[in-house]
């Protein structure tokens, strides 16, 4: 049985014409999908034989609400159920200019960075197309709303689950279904070299975010595993690659923290490694997780660092902390729950 969400157009036509049904019913079922229905008997426009049929092949997959936190300022954090029992993480946010959601690529993640929950259990497994999606669709249908942004910032590294992730880019910026524009969708990395430069290729007019996080090889390796096998030189051209090929500015997150990548050196030298690239820098007052002993900088600091990076030439904003009362920091929730 193949769970239909993970399904483009193109393949549910295959599919139909491969058992004798007619093509052209494929649009219209990919439209029921993407209504977030779970039940084929609810496709209505569809004859009974057919939906017999489908469900002799397809399942759709009903994740269940574990658990559901509001905050004060509309952010909503999920821990949704899959069908093999792992927990994943999801989050709605509401802004002026709409509703963004921010989704799991990976049940857990390999890449071990020192500040985050998500990584503290390692990898389970990679999420599928049709999971990523079931994301959205058990949202919008709980919550009775559409989702205009997307951002790939919950538990995983997407970029490790390559080919999963772009089959979900492309299923979700399909006209027929919930039809997200690439320019509305945030893919972040922690900095897989060899990936952003096929992510490169693809000319996706998606944004790239870079956990960035040190202005140098000696902090990055401290805190993040992965510059150990990509340095920041490397990395930082890939970068431009990517914005030579796309003519997309990037996104760097910068996560503050206390005595480790807060001071105004530390500033000065990140602008000056970042001088000449199209890019944007989000400065994220780090959120302390139990398991580890990072602080979030004063404000003082934090305005500090940011003033030195907007004096030098490099555009930079604070991120607003949403949800900050209901434990927002990735990967919490579910490391509650495990
Ligand atoms: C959880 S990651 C998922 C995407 C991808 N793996 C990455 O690292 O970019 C999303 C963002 O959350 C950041 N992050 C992780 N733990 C954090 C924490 N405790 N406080 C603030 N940001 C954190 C990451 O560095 C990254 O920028
Ligand atoms: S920050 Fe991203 S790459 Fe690093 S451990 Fe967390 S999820 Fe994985």
């Amino acid at each position: 049985m193949n769970e239909i969400r993970d399904f483009s157009i193109l393949e549910l036509e295959n599919f139909l014409e491969g058992i004798n049904e007619k093509k052209f019913r494929a649009k219209q079922i990919f439209k029921w999908i993407h209504t977030g229905i779970t039940d084929f008997d609810e496709m209505t426009d569809l004859s009974k034989n057919l939906r017999q049929r489908l469900k002799t092949y397809f399942y759709i997959e009903n994740m269940s609400i574990e658990t559901k936190a509001a905050s004060k300022d509309g952010t909503v954090k999920y821990l949704l159920k899959l069908l093999d029992g792992n927990l994943i993480e999801c989050v709605l946010m509401r802004y002026e200019y709409g509703n963004s959601i921010c989704l799991s690529t990976q049940a857990g993640c390999s890449m071990g960075c020192s500040f985050c929950a998500s990584t503290i259990g390692g990898k389970v497994r990679n999420l599928t197309a049709g999971e990523m999606l079931g994301q959205i669709l058990t949202i919008m249908k709980d919550q009775n709303i559409k989702i205009n942004n997307i951002v790939l910032m919950g538990t995983g590294e997407p970029l490790d689950n390559f080919e999963n992730v772009i089959k979900f880019l492309n299923i979700v910026n399909d006209p027929n279904g919930i039809n997200i524009g690439m320019r509305h969708i945030t893919l972040s990395t922690c900095g897989l070299v060899p990936e952003i430069k096929r992510l490169a290729e693809l000319k996706l007019q998606i944004t790239l975010a870079i956990s960035l996080h040190a202005p140098n090889d000696d902090i990055r390796k401290n805190i993040m595993p992965v510059a150990k096998k990509y340095g920041l030189d490397e990395l930082l051209d890939a970068c431009r690659y990517y914005t030579e090929m796309t003519n997309r500015r990037i996104t760097f997150e910068y996560a503050l923290m206390q005595g480790i990548n807060d001071s105004v050196e530390n500033a000065y030298e990140l602008a000056r490694r970042l001088d000449g690239i199209l890019c944007h820098v989000n400065l994220i007052p780090i959120n302390p997780i139990m398991e580890r002993e990072y602080e979030k900088p004063n404000k003082f600091r934090i305005e500090q660092f940011k003033d030195v990076l907007t004096s030098s030439g490099i555009n930079a904003t604070i991120r607003r902390e949403l949800g900050s009362d209901i434990d927002a920091a990735c990967g919490q929730l579910r490391r509650r729950h495990m």
